[in-house]
């Protein structure tokens, strides 16, 4: 998911080795001329002795070291699936700053908290711009991309209308319905079947639910994960999936006239489709046509739009494309992201039993029994807030942030940096420096609760130990939103049901693991078994 229009691709770079590998290889040239075999046979040499001499670890020019890569492809095969993994290696060969070259672009990576501090401190302003890539020209709109008029205007839209604390609290009834309905299907499941539930679908539902109301007044999906939404699901569902796909023509510009995966040609096709279905959106909304609630983003920005009142924009004029444009991008940014931190705290706290009871134990004193936990109690749940924040040091759900790009050439830790590289963060990696954090594998909150080693930290981009949200001026726009929607999710969760694994699992072998994905999912979905805790009242939600 997310992806495109921020350029998630630096993540998924063994997809696109792979892609070209395929290519080359369905190309299927038939080489009978001897002569033709030694001029490829001489191409290849010349074409590696270059590159090696641009390359590596004596490169002599006062660029970062790295790893020797192939002719054309760079090091994109060398990357594996788990591409975060891989870095974190290569960062102990070749050192805190690594370079790289993926395809016909350069990056270099920051392997430790120090040398992010540096990238997205003090040289923020020359690492402000996205890469740009396929997605966010052909479907998203390019307006998380380029640093500009537009972007301060998208997140000044998005900063007062939708992430301020009067904001968010206006929109806090969305959160916790959502999260209440989510406790209803639940429970519905656990007196019905004897089946398991696979729990990162249930908060999917709950956190995609729950921007959608806020963005557009609509939900995308019934309780159950079926659809409420019709096309608005289909779509919002097929932009997530596009925004996962890795475009080879965005490393490989030789072969973007071809689309070889047609990934382009569907990011335009459902381009053309949300385009039109915001606009059927639009059109009843400006009608009062439109069942849904005045109170949601599109209803403030078109009343705004409509009254030329550019105070919610930052002086700049809103049209009906930034409109789309920004939900759009808010689909794509808010979903999975945090659904997925909410499938990683809850396997966490399955495999650590002492942990569960231990922050239900503390909703049970704050909330009690006969009511589902709301977002006031949170302020006196240290220990849930503590869950929270260890689950995205070892999960953090983007584990290489976004890209960013040098708008010039800088220097930093002593390397130069030349205009135009791409800057990825290992934010996965940093978080498990054991010079930071005292045994890094543990899960263990008590980390962050007072007298804890990194009581002090936040996740709100100052720490740079633990920046899942990324850090400086394009820190993730939804942060407070991603916060508030995963602690009421999380919450409900653990203070309205016991979870038992399937027959067979026991919490201390569940299956870890990390998929081959963009963002960081878990290769296994978690399926568990709820078990209603408290009293049956708390449980009837109309
Ligand atoms: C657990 C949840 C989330 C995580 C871990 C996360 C992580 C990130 C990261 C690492 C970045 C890049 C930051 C950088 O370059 O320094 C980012 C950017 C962004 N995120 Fe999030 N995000 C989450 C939830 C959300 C939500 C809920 C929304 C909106 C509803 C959102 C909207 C955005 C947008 C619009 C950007 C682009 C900002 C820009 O380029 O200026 N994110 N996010």
């Amino acid at each position: 998911m997310l992806a495109f229009c921020m350029s998630k691709r630096s993540n998924s770079w063994r997809a696109t080795a792979e892609a070209c590998m395929e290519l080359i290889g369905a190309l299927d040239v038939p080489l009978r001329l001897p002569w033709l075999v030694s001029a490829l046979a001489i191409s290849v040499t010349v074409c590696y002795i270059l590159f090696f001499s641009r390359a590596g670890k004596g490169n002599g020019k006062g660029l970062p070291p790295g790893p020797r890569g192939w002719p054309v492809l760079g090091n994109l095969p060398q990357l594996g699936g788990k591409t975060h993994q891989t870095l974190h290696e290569l960062t102990k060969v070749y050192g805190p700053v690594l370079r790289l070259r993926l395809g016909s672009s350069v990056a270099v990576v920051a392997g430790t908290a120090g040398t992010a501090e540096q990238f997205l401190r003090a040289h923020d302003a020359q690492f402000r711009d996205r890469p740009p890539n396929s997605g966010g020209e052909h479907m998203a709109y390019n307006v998380f991309g380029p640093y500009g008029p537009r972007w301060r205007a998208m997140r000044k839209v998005c900063a007062v209308n939708l992430f301020s604390a009067r904001a968010l609290d206006g929109l806090r009834g969305f959160r916790e319905r959502e999260a209440a309905l989510m406790v209803k299907s639940l429970a519905a499941a656990a007196a019905s079947a004897a089946e398991p539930v696979a729990l990162g679908k249930a908060a999917n539902v709950c956190t995609t639910n729950a921007l959608s109301r806020a963005a557009v007044g609509r939900r995308v999906f019934d309780e159950m994960g079926g659809s409420a939404g019709g096309e608005l699901k289909e779509i919002v569902l097929e932009v997530i999936d596009v925004g996962g796909v890795l475009n080879v023509g965005d490393f490989v510009p030789a072969l973007r006239w071809l689309d070889p995966q047609g990934v382009v040609a569907r990011m335009k096709k459902l381009h053309r489709r949300f385009d039109d279905m915001m606009n059927g959106i639009i059109g009843e909304r400006l009608q009062g046509t439109d069942a849904a609630g005045e109170k949601d983003l599109l209803g403030l920005l078109l009343d705004a739009m409509m009254k030329e009142d550019k105070s919610l924009s930052g002086g700049e004029e809103l049209t009906h494309t930034d409109i789309k444009a920004l939900i759009l991008n808010l689909f794509v940014a808010g979903t999975d992201t945090t659904s997925s931190i909410v499938e990683w705290a809850m396997s966490e706290l399955i495999r650590h039993p002492d942990l569960l009871q231990q922050a239900q134990e503390e909703l049970d004193a704050v909330v009690g029994r006969a009511r589902l936990v709301s977002e006031s109690d949170m302020s006196r749940l240290p220990f849930l807030t503590a869950v929270i924040k260890e689950t995205f040091r070892p999960h953090p759900s983007t584990p290489l942030s976004l890209p960013r790009m040098a708008s010039e050439e800088c220097f930093v830790a002593g390397y130069r940096i030349p205009k135009g590289t791409e800057l990825v963060v290992n934010v996965w990696g940093i978080a498990r420096d054991p010079a930071l954090w005292p045994d890094p594998l543990e899960f263990r909150p008590a980390r962050f609760l007072i007298g804890g080693s990194n009581s002090v930290v936040d996740l709100k981009g100052s720490n740079f130990e633990l920046i899942p949200f990324g850090a400086g001026r394009r820190i993730c726009a939804g942060l407070s939103w991603g916060l508030r929607i995963v602690m009421i999710a999380v919450a409900t969760l653990v203070h309205a049901f016991d979870w038992k694994l399937p027959v067979g699992q026991t919490p201390d072998e569940l299956n870890m693991e990390e998929a081959l994905s963009l963002l960081l999912l878990r290769a296994v979905p978690l399926m568990v078994h709820p078990a209603p805790r408290l009293l049956p009242s708390a449980y009837e939600i109309a």
